[in-house]
């Protein structure tokens, strides 16, 4: 039997923790502090609602083999194997409060943007890089949409490496659970070909309100993405790192599969919570400063999300 905790039981975490409980060989274990959603999926499983694939619309739970989730690290076992998918301003405190379940562990990070695997490295034994595709939001304690599908890819993480081995039993893990992964010896590039598609659509998503299919079919907007791509893949060229997908095949993708997904940056905007554009934009523009390449777009999206996130009720209260 494996063991694998799952940090951060939101969208992601949700969707990764109720794949993995298909399996026989797997205990599951989720943390989360939210007791009313932990409660729901120890009572009724981890439900998942879907609209993908064939006939329309259907519902999964993992009633029967279950997800054991908890608030409390001290609750689950020590595990060989971790997924962290909290928001990238948790990963710390998170990550830390799991140090005996992780205490000989390979723990992948399959967080938006970058850094978070810098955090890891701090406090467990081996990491693994991660980059996901697949989509979706709580809707309810207990109950995760699933909006989009797309493939994951792991690779160890350079200064504090997992065997290939772990990153290819997680892979392997993942795939037969139903989410496509990759294994790779270097996982950077899928990581840069996502946080270039994040950075360019996610602070237009949550400025403007817009899903992915409006905001990325709206010219204006459009040309505003094809720009703040154009800055990111400059970056990238002075770094050495090969990105791997066309970025506007990537947006032709996100309209067709994910026309009505609001990007998690949007959800947070949307339920007055910080968001991540430290990780994402901001983290564009720290390696801009190192390529010695400017960021002008990528600063000004920093500056007007953080506005946006200052201009909330209880942020004025808390500044005036
Ligand atoms: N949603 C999506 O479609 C996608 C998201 N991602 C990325 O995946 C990551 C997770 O995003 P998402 O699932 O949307 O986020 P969610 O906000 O849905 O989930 C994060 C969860 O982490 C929990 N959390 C907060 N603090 C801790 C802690 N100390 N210990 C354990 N859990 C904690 C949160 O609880 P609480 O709410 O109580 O704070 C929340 O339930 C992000 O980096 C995001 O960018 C990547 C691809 C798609
Ligand atoms: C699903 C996707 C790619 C949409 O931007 C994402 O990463 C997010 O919602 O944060």
């Amino acid at each position: 039997m494996i063991h694998i905790c799952v940090v951060g039981c939101g969208a992601i975490g949700s969707l990764y923790a109720a794949h993995l409980a298909r399996l026989d060989d797997v205990e599951v274990w989720a943390v989360d502090p939210w007791a009313e959603h932990v409660d729901a999926i120890n009572a009724r499983g981890l439900v998942v609602v879907s609209r993908l694939g064939p006939g329309g619309p259907h519902t999964s739970t993992t009633e029967g083999s279950p997800v054991r989730a908890t608030t409390d690290a001290a609750d689950v076992p020590a595990c060989e194997l971790g997924i962290v998918a909290t928001k990238a301003e948790h990963t710390r405190e998170a990550v830390a409060a799991c140090a005996d379940v992780f205490a000989d562990a390979a723990v992948a990070s399959v967080q938006n943007g970058l850094g978070n695997e810098e955090v890891l490295a701090d406090l467990v034994p081996r990491v693994i890089r991660g980059t996901i595709l697949p989509a979706g939001a709580v809707t309810e304690p207990g109950v995760v949409r699933y909006d989009a599908p797309g493939d994951t890819w792991l690779g160890p993480f350079e200064p504090k490496p997992a065997s290939m081995d772990e990153v290819r039993l997680l892979a392997d893990l993942l795939t037969r659970a139903g989410l496509k992964t990759h294994a790779l010896e270097d996982a950077r590039g899928p990581q840069w070909d996502k946080v270039v598609f994040n950075s360019a659509t996610s602070p237009l998503a949550a400025l403007t309100g817009l899903p992915m299919g409006p905001l990325c079919e709206d010219p204006a907007l459009r040309a505003e993405v094809d720009a703040l791509v154009a800055e990111a893949q400059d970056v990238c060229a002075a770094l050495g790192i090969e990105t791997e997908k066309d970025p506007a095949a990537m947006v032709a993708e996100a309209i067709e599969i994910a026309y009505h997904h609001k990007p998690s940056m949007l959800q947070d905007v949307l339920a007055r919570r910080r968001t991540e554009v430290d990780v994402l934009n901001g983290g564009v523009a720290a390696a801009g400063r190192t390529a010695g390449v400017p960021t002008p777009r990528h600063d000004a999206m920093v500056a007007l999300v953080h506005g946006l996130e200052r201009s909330w009720p209880m942020n004025v209260e808390e500044t005036s």
